[in-house]
């Protein structure tokens, strides 16, 4: 069903209420000893979905209580409405860290259509999953959402029993091996697409694009997408983890450093990210790669875009404070961080705030219609949900999105994988192409 004709979307063995007249969501929940994420996760053929944040949120969901799916240049106003819809008269029986969320995102753009290897994925979804778990320094919570109370309790005390019975800790295994990879861009075409976006900001046409490739990469073994992300924790434990997996089609997954927006109350937080060197083999050759981005002119001018696009999209909503530029080190890569808070005037839902600034120029460009212009005319992909809006919302419209970066999707077994970097005048072809290898290091590391 499209979101934007309803708020629910309930499967066979809930309660389904009639089309027109959808029934509040309930929920319950109960304090649980730790328990194994996989056993939520690993569910195919079930709606799943897993975020984790750098904050040491982590939640994993399973199954469909509320879907929300909308396509088109509204889209985001469409999924708001039915986030009203999907969430008014919501009970919770339970601690406010273990409410009902709805998780997903956005394409990158709002033409998309889905098909391989986007299968499954609409131009905006997000599902209110019918099991929760969720992780955090006030313990562990299982929550189970339903259409009545009975519902959620007998739900939610099955659930429990199976928990109880399975083991706390899994093995998170090994990569399930690389037979071959296949590239979307050769680097003589990139150099090309480079030299022709190099040319667009000579004419003045644009000031600064993102541009991207794929890489499609065959695998030895099924692939295990928990797992894996278990693995991109230990190597990646600053950065945000995300598993979007619908009932049918792909799983998106990735472990991004970026944070889109989050939003609590009027309190909101965003950060320009922007600008990249490798890691040094010494701790002394690491500050040489991180002094050398911070003096360079053409690095400050690619971050300072972003600031200056975040805070122009903000600035009629909040007062916004920039705060000085740090160093984001990460396994593989650094990158230059400028952290931003604001304080909104009135109460927004995070949707509003991710419309505004989706897609930064740190993965679209400046100004945002010629950017994208070039990116269509350049790219011989799909992006997909690539570089897109990814994360959860609530009922009060508070929220925390992560840019959907370091990210792949996987379909049977192959993984597809995107990788992108800022183009703007004096930008090199060779530096270009070495910096979208690295970025995708992450996800390929741990598919050998
Ligand atoms: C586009 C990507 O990364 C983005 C682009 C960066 C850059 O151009 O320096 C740095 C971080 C991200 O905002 C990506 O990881 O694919």
């Amino acid at each position: 069903m499209d979101g934007s004709s309803g708020g629910h979307r309930l499967t066979a063995d809930t309660e389904s209420p009639p089309a027109d007249e959808p029934t509040a969501l309930v929920s319950a929940s109960r304090e649980l000893e730790d328990v194994s994420f996989s056993a939520i996760v690993d569910a195919e053929h079930e709606s799943r979905v897993l975020w984790a944040t750098p904050g040491g949120l982590e939640v994993v969901g399973q199954g469909v209580a509320a879907r929300l799916v909308a396509h088109g240049s509204d889209r985001f106003d469409r999924v708001r409405a039915a986030a009203d819809r999907t969430f008014a008269g919501l009970t919770h029986d339970g601690p406010h860290v273990a409410r009902p969320r709805a998780f997903g995102g956005f394409s990158f753009h709002d033409e998309h259509e889905s098909g391989p290897p986007w299968t499954g994925f609409d131009a905006a979804a997000f599902v209110v999953p019918r099991i929760l778990v969720v992780r955090s320094e006030t313990g562990t919570w299982l929550t189970a959402v339903a259409n009545e109370p009975e519902a959620a309790q007998e739900r939610l005390e099955r659930w429990y029993d199976r928990l109880a019975e399975l083991p706390a800790m899994q093995p998170s295994g090994t990569g399930p091996g690389v037979e071959s990879t296949r590239r979307t861009t050769s680097q003589a075409a990139w150099t090309e697409q480079v030299e022709a976006a190099l040319e667009r900001i000579d004419r003045g046409t644009i000031t600064k694009v993102v541009l991207a490739q794929s890489l499609s990469v065959a695998l030895e073994e099924p692939i295990d997408v928990p797992g894996t992300l278990e693995r991109l924790r230990r190597q990646y434990p600053n950065c945000y983890r995300f598993l979007i997996g619908p009932d049918a089609g792909g799983t998106f997954f990735g472990a991004p450093p970026e944070r889109l927006v989050s939003k609590r109350g009027t309190h909101v937080e965003t950060e320009a990210l922007a600008g990249s060197v490798p890691r040094g083999e010494t701790p002394e050759a690491d500050d040489a790669h991180a002094e050398e981005m911070r003096d360079s002119e053409k690095v400050q001018r690619e971050h300072g875009l972003v600031v200056e696009a975040i805070r122009d999209q903000l600035d009629p909503l909040a007062s916004v404070d920039v705060a000085d530029q740090t160093i984001r080190r990460l396994a593989t890569i650094q990158h230059l961080q400028t952290p931003i808070t604001a304080t909104l005037e009135d109460d927004r839902h995070v949707l509003e705030l991710v419309e505004a600034l989706h897609p930064t120029p740190a993965v679209g460009g400046v100004p945002p219609a010629a950017a994208w212009e070039t990116i269509r005319d350049t790219e011989a992909f799909d992006r997909g949900w690539y570089a897109a809006p990814i994360g959860w919302f609530d009922a009060a419209g508070d929220g925390e999105f992560a840019v959907g970066l370091r990210s792949g999707v996987a379909s049977d077994d192959t993984v597809t994988l995107f990788a992108g970097s800022g183009i703007v005048a004096d930008s090199d072809p060779d530096d270009e192409w070495d910096e979208v290898q690295l970025k995708f290091r992450p996800i390929l590391d741990e598919l050998r």
